[in-house]
Parts: C-alpha cells; sequence; structure tokens
C-alpha cells in the first residue's frame, strides 16, 4: 500500500468515526487490560509479589490474593493445612493430582513429597495448564511435577500403559464434581488402586459431590472419613475433604 493511499485510508477512517479514533489509544489499552484473565492476573501477582524459588511465598501470595482481592477455586490454605497432613502421613512415592487449575494444590502437595516421589497432574483446559506450567516453573518445582494436559477419563487408562504407574499411593480428587464417581471407578477398574491407597476429594459440601460421599462411604471398598472446613477463601460457608483409604 502507497503512502498517499494510507494516508487517504486512515483520514476516511477519521472522518467514519467522528473523532472516535481520538479516544482509540485509551480503548486499546482498556482492552488488553480486561484481556488478562482471571487467573493470569493471579500469575501477575505471584510474580510480582512472591519469590523465584519458593514454593511457600508462592502459596502465601496466591492466598492473600483469593482472600483480598479475587474469589478463586483454590484448595486455599484452610483445607490446605489438612491436605499437607494426610500428604506427610502417607508420604506417597506416586500421586495422582486430578484437576489441577492454575498449580496451587500441586504446588503444595509437591514442595512436600520426596524428590524420588512421581506426582503427577491433570488438567484439560489448555489455558489453565498454561499458567500453571508459569507458576509451577516459578515456585521451582518443574522437574518434580509431571502436567499432563487431557481429560482425566483418558489419562487414567493410560496411566499404565504411557505413565508407568504401579499402582497409586495417594489421589488427590478436586476436577468437576459431578465426574468424582467416574474417575475413582475408572480408577478401580484399571487396577490403580492398592490396598492402604489414600484417596483425598475436596469440596464434599461446596460446590458438594454428595454422590462420590455416598459412594465411597457405602460402596465396602474404603474406610472413609469427612474432615469439616471452610470453603476457600471463606469464613463462612462450611466445606471439607473426604479422606478414604483403599480396603483393596
Ligand atoms: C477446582 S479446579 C482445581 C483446583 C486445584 N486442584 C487447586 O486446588 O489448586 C478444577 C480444575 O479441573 C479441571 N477439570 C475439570 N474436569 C476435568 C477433567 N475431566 N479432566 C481434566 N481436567 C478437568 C478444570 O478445568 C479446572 O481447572
Ligand atoms: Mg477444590
Amino acid at each position: 500500500m502507497t503512502m498517499v493511499y494510507k494516508r487517504r485510508l486512515w483520514t476516511g477512517l477519521q472522518r467514519l468515526s467522528g473523532g472516535m479514533i481520538k479516544v482509540f489509544p485509551y480503548v486499546r489499552a482498556q482492552t488488553s487490560e480486561s484481556a488478562m484473565s482471571k487467573e493470569q492476573r493471579v500469575l501477575q501477582y505471584v510474580q510480582q509479589n512472591a519469590s523465584r524459588g519458593d514454593p511457600d511465598s508462592v502459596l502465601a501470595a496466591v492466598d492473600k490474593f483469593g482472600w483480598e482481592t479475587e474469589w478463586a477455586m483454590n484448595l486455599g490454605d484452610v483445607k490446605g493445612a489438612i491436605l499437607d497432613r494426610f500428604v506427610k502421613e502417607t508420604a506417597p512415592q506416586t500421586m495422582l493430582e486430578l484437576g489441577t487449575y492454575m498449580g496451587y494444590s500441586a504446588i503444595r502437595i509437591a514442595r512436600l513429597l520426596p524428590e524420588t516421589a512421581k506426582f503427577m497432574t491433570v488438567e484439560f483446559d489448555q489455558e489453565n495448564a498454561a499458567v500453571a506450567r508459569e507458576m509451577i516453573e516459578f515456585a521451582g518445582l518443574q522437574n518434580r511435577i509431571i502436567q499432563i494436559t487431557s481429560d482425566t477419563a483418558d489419562v487414567i487408562p493410560q496411566l499404565k500403559t504411557k505413565y508407568d504407574v504401579e499402582t497409586l499411593d495417594m489421589v488427590f480428587i478436586d476436577h468437576w464434581k459431578d465426574v468424582y464417581v467416574r474417575d475413582i471407578k475408572l480408577l478401580e477398574t484399571n487396577k490403580l488402586l492398592r490396598k492402604g491407597t489414600v484417596v483425598v476429594a475436596d469440596n464434599i459440601i461446596k460446590p458438594g459431590a454428595p454422590e462420590y460421599a455416598e459412594y465411597v462411604r457405602t460402596c465396602g471398598k474404603y474406610d472413609s472419613t469427612f474432615h469439616e472446613s471452610r470453603f476457600e477463601y471463606s469464613n463462612d460457608d462450611i466445606d471439607g475433604l473426604e479422606k478414604s483409604v483403599f480396603r483393596g
């Protein structure tokens, strides 16, 4: 396009816009600001406020953002302390997480695992997985977490063949609540649970996973206990974790 033609086109646009063109840079700045997703805003907050290579400072920054700025569906610090206890007690060598989101609980878990442990976390949303990758890398745990970007229903049947898993010592279930039952049954039928495998599930009360709670408490395959707590970043709403130990 020649310069003359470009200038004519620009003048024409200005006339057509009736002056709107003057505010164009402002409109563009607004658009690029708001084009950031919540998950990207959390990541940016972490990068600006936490210390690189320090997982605890990353968790603290994510939690501060969740309590003070914008709610997000992370496990959070209150239920997180309960999960920490379960992970320390179990000391798993092989662990699976269903639902990575932006990597908060994966970082919580990985920071407590022995260096030799194999820890896989599954997320099917590409954008969430990309944020988690940066969050995990910032925490310095990229060599301790195997991120799998796929649907859990496809990954679980491939764990033995593609990911060289014999059985799992521990599972953390925290993806969409209506597939908890489907996936624990998939873990069973694919023979990934052994006597003593600890399965912990989040959000039993809020948003709620009643069918799952009913299943693990009544099917006869688990010793299951409910651990009451509060919903993430809320002082009022009751929630809790279900810990179910496979009987084998
Ligand atoms: C509640 S968030 C996970 C929070 C995370 N565990 C934490 O506490 O930091 C649930 C995540 O599971 C993902 N998800 C839901 N169903 C899934 C499925 N069938 N396969 C893989 N990921 C799934 C969603 O995209 C979402 O990012
Ligand atoms: Mg949750």
